[in-house]
């Protein structure tokens, strides 16, 4: 059985949130409108027809919600900071707003809990979105003045940082897909708007040298394992080339300072300008990559396709989600990060949604702790592999809306009644209290 001593000394284990999915208030204290209040009020986005507008209700209970993490005995807590919260219109301040992440993270050093912020965990300001949002490249501007301003007012007390989580998702699912907000469909927008989080990323990256010293900044990505779905070599290549555009799109450049070779050529046909110095600033030099790992994607060979592919579904053991536990792709990303980046890296996700219930006032959440034991095991073979892995971030702390699925699916190791906002520790809770002190 794993223990928490079989880990390196300095490893933190934490857990992960992001403003929207938890805070609530959401036209509170001079808080401005973000993409997710508009897309989740739009009627049909959200498959439960449901909003964040009080979500967890963190707002008012961020003191009750550090002193569990102090129970359970976390050493960190990653969370995002809302932009519009702070700065509502994208660029003035409102200093309530301000005033509630210095009382978070006052409070979570109070109780000994390390902070670690997203800038960005997907909530742009409705206000910059109407002046073209990550379509402008004005935005790369915008979103460096925030990030300094956040690194001057927190930078005394927080000294890990990052600056996007998962600009794939922010992207291809806003802009191309349309299941995340702003709900766009359109390939060449999430080309562009792609470049331009990766410009903002490496600007605040810029801005963070100069105004936080003895800090580390790095940027979170949604590494996925893809793998073949059969095994003809055109499925291998497919898998290959898929892993091109999701993977290394969002980590090639940030460390190379240039796009994968194999993908660039077909985005340039679809609308990527890469300006003088983008590269440059991109690749701004950083401390770690945050890594967000649930699953693995098998993909085929498919002249039916346009694309020259299609997803397919394997056929382990699946979550709420509908997504396979495989563990075992979380080492092989993690291998595979190590030896193309030689970065260090934090595991910044992980965690699974489960058919959570109340039964006599507990979760029994046992597929949940062998969902953590199976993914901490693979997590200390790649440290053991040579893998600089510095923490693991459990999703979530809590059950939360989870964007276009609504409240339905729930992630935490606290489970939520939203109808009384109760919070009650599921037994993976009470299983990871017990690991830490292992
Ligand atoms: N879906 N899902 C769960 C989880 C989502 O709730 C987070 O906000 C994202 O960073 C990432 O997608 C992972």
């Amino acid at each position: 059985m794993i223990k928490r001593s079989d880990f390196p000394k300095n490893f933190v284990f934490g857990t992960a949130t992001a403003a929207y999915q938890i805070e609530g208030a959401a036209n509170e204290d001079g808080k401005g409108p973000s993409i997710w209040d508009i897309f989740s009020h739009t009627p049909g986005k959200i498959m439960t027809g449901e909003n964040g507008d009080v979500a967890c209700d963190h707002y008012h209970r961020f003191k009750e919600d550090v002193q569990l993490m102090k129970e359970i005995g976390l050493d960190a807590y990653r969370f995002s900071i809302s932009w519009p919260r702070v700065m509502p219109d994208g660029k003035n301040i409102n200093q309530k707003g301000v005033d509630f992440y210095n009382r978070l993270v006052d409070e979570l050093l109070e109780h000994d809990i390390t902070p670690f912020i997203t800038l960005y965990h997907w909530d742009l300001p409705y206000a910059l979105y109407e002046k073209g949002g990550w379509l402008n490249s004005d935005i790369a501007m915008y979103f460096r003045a925030y990030a300094t301003f956040m690194f001057n007012e927190l930078g005394d007390r927080v000294k890990h940082w990052i600056t996007l989580n998962e600009p794939w998702c922010s992207s291809f699912l806003g802009y191309f897909t349309g299941e995340h907000a702003p709900g766009h469909k359109n390939l060449q927008e999430a080309i562009v708007a792609a470049h331009n989080l990766l410009r903002s990323h490496g600007h605040a990256v810029q801005s963070f040298r100069e105004e936080v010293k003895d800090g580390t900044i790095g940027l979170t990505n949604v590494v996925m394992k893809v793998e073949p779905g059969d095994s003809r070599p055109e499925s291998f290549l497919a898998a290959s080339l898929v892993d091109k555009f999701v993977n290394a799109w969002f980590h090639d450049p940030v460390v190379f300072g240039k796009y994968p070779e194999e993908a660039v050529k077909v985005y340039q046909e679809r609308g990527l300008q890469v300006m003088e110095n983008d590269m440059d600033i991109i690749s701004t030099p950083i401390d770690f990559f945050g890594v967000n790992y649930y699953t693995r994607t098998l993909v085929v060979f498919d002249t039916t396709n346009p694309l020259g592919f299609s997803y397919v579904q394997g056929d382990l053991p699946k979550t709420e989600m509908g997504w396979e536990i495989y563990p075992q792709g979380l080492f092989d990303m993690l291998v595979t990060l190590k030896e193309r980046y030689r970065l260090p890296l934090y595991i910044t996700e992980n965690g699974m949604a489960g058919p959570d219930k109340i039964e006599n006032g507990k979760v029994k959440d046992t597929y949940r702790i062998e969902y953590l034991e199976k993914h901490f095991e693979k997590a200390l073979e790649a440290i053991n592999a040579g893998v600089n892995l510095k923490g693991y971030f459990i999703w979530s702390l809590m059950d939360n809306f989870e964007w276009a699925y609504g409240y339905s699916k729930r992630f935490g190791i606290i489970y939520v009644d939203y109808n009384t906002q109760k919070r009650i520790l599921k037994d993976s809770a009470y299983w990871l209290k017990d690991f830490l002190i292992s």
